[in-house]
């Protein structure tokens, strides 16, 4: 059996950059991927998608090019096969780039196998039996399947399989109303699709406020996008024209007839399949496995990094898990998950740009809270450039001053949105804005006027700090 003094299952966000790490010390290292360096976000998450957005950002852009006296002499047209071509290229580069710097490491090696654990400090790999007193997990997560009636029947899209569709599909039925299901149903959208999105949830993006979920459900309805929201009843059938999606049991059998169908319902975590049974360390009910403030699981000796943890479930904060378990284990720091202030962006065109609590959040917490919101209209930027949709929003402490949270859906909201990350995380509170300077004409610069609206919400007569 080899030895090794660390194991690292899966090459994603968290386990290629800590492999890197530690063997960069030294260390002798074992990486096991099954499939490709890069994980989800390099070959079928954030890279590709982005890419794909930016592709479709140009397509709707250049139909409206007319309303910026931009004349084209014929119709634009999208050449999906050279689209996907490169989201691909996006893909190769970046895991050739993964794959050229670990492989250069001296003292790591690269298993390309299945790893699955034989006891708690030993992996099967392949044919081959290998251990650590160190052995950190970060295996991600793949698209759900529900058991759905008729899933069986038909045949579906996930994100994975979508990235290979080299044709636009007719109606492209987007099961599922949250960060996949719209970033892909916006973009098929502008390729040319007939879509529509059926969301179980009353709302679309159903953990965000309803000011911003109806904004996003707008926003989808003016470029076209049909919307089923309440479905919680759906069935699936094959029909002659593609498939049939079952969307109301009430009102006698409502259905959505399309193409394609994508299901965009979540993750489930790739621990299912990675022999922890006989390790005795702790999954929850949704297969996430349990972990401490640092990332240790209940077993001595084994970590639990990114996705499969529960405790995020983006490419930055996988990342940060990485750098938690660093910064404790290499540099003497104290690092905890719970630091971390949560944020996220959706990338649909304008963006969402998301930190902190939720309205609905800071309600629930029992806090005596302010509020403030401010429509993009009232930003330059966006009226200069013509995108005009959306909002700003923020709540904060009103006895403390703290700002809880904020949201930016507008035009460059996944930017704009850092001011308000930043002062959190310097722990400063919502007063710091009020003599900034923000430059002239940028989507920031209304940020300090939505502080200043900071009040009690209607209804609410509390302080205002
Ligand atoms: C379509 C899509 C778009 C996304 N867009 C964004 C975005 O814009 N921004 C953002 O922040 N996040 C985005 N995400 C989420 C982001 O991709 C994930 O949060 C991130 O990749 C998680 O990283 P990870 O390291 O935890 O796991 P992963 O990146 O999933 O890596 C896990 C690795 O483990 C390997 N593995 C699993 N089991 C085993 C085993 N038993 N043996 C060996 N290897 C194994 C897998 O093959 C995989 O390579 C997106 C996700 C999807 C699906
Ligand atoms: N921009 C980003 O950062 C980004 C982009 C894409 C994906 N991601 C990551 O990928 C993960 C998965 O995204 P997702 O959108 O698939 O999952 P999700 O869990 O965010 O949303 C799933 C959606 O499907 C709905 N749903 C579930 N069952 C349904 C049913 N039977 N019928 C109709 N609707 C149903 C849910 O109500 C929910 O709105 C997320 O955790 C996210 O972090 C991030």
């Amino acid at each position: 059996m080899k030895t090794f003094d660390a194991i690292i299952i899966g090459a994603g966000q968290a386990g290629a950059p800590l492999a890197g790490r530690l063997a960069s010390e030294g260390r002798k290292v074992a990486l096991v991927e099954r499939k490709h360096l890069g994980g989800t976000c390099v070959n079928t998450g954030c890279k590709p998608t982005k890419t794909l957005v930016a592709s479709a950002r140009v397509g709707h852009m250049a139909f409206r090019a007319a309303d910026f006296g931009v004349i084209l002499e014929s119709q634009p047209r999208i050449d999906m096969a050279k689209v996907r071509a490169r989201a691909q290229k996006v893909i190769v580069d970046s895991r050739e780039g993964i794959e050229g710097w670990l492989g250069a490491m001296p003292t790591l090696k690269i298993y390309r196998t299945h790893a699955r654990f034989a006891s708690p400090n030993v992996l099967r790999v392949g044919d081959e039996d290998i251990t650590a007193p160190q052995i950190f997990i970060n295996v991600g997560g793949r698209p759900s399947r529900p058991d759905l009636p008729g899933i069986g029947e038909i045949e579906y899209l996930t994100s994975s399989s979508i990235l290979d569709l080299d044709f636009v599909p007719d109606h492209l039925v987007v099961v599922g109303g949250s960060y996949i299901g719209l970033e892909f149903a916006q973009m098929y959208r502008r390729f040319g699709s007939n879509v529509t999105i059926i969301e179980r949830q009353t709302h679309l993006l159903p953990r965000e406020d309803e000011v911003i979920s109806s904004a996003i459900a707008s926003l989808m309805q003016s470029e076209g996008i049909g919307l089923r929201t309440n479905a919680n009843c759906i069935a699936f059938s094959k029909h002659p024209d593609g498939v049939s999606v079952r969307v109301d049991c009430e009102a006698g059998s409502p259905e959505v007839v399309g193409s394609h169908v994508l299901l965009a319902m979540g993750r489930t975590s790739n621990t299912d399949d990675l022999g922890l049974d006989a390790t005795g360390v702790v999954v929850d009910s949704h297969g996430f496995i349990t972990v401490d403030d640092e990332l240790r699981t209940n077993v001595a000796g084994i970590w639990a990094l990114g996705d499969c943890n529960g405790r995020g479930a983006f490419t930055h904060t996988s990342y940060n898990d990485f750098e938690i378990i660093a910064a404790n284990l290499l540099d003497g720091g104290k690092r905890k998950v719970t630091s971390r202030i949560p944020a996220y962006a959706l990338y649909i065109d304008p963006p969402l740009g998301r930190v902190g609590m939720t309205e609905k959040e800071a309600r629930a917490s029992g806090r005596n809270i302010l509020v403030s919101d401010r429509l993009m209209t009232n930003v330059g930027r966006a009226v200069e450039r013509d995108e005009t949709k959306g909002l700003m929003t923020v709540v904060a402490d009103a006895d403390t001053h703290e700002i809880l949270g904020a949201a930016i859906l507008g035009i460059e909201g996944d930017e704009a949105i850092h001011g308000i990350l930043d002062v959190m995380n310097g722990k400063n509170d919502y007063r710091t804005f009020q003599w900034a300077v923000p430059i002239h004409p940028t989507v920031s610069e209304l940020i300090p006027t939505l502080m200043g609206g900071l009040k009690p919400p209607p209804g609410k007569a509390n302080s205002q700090g």
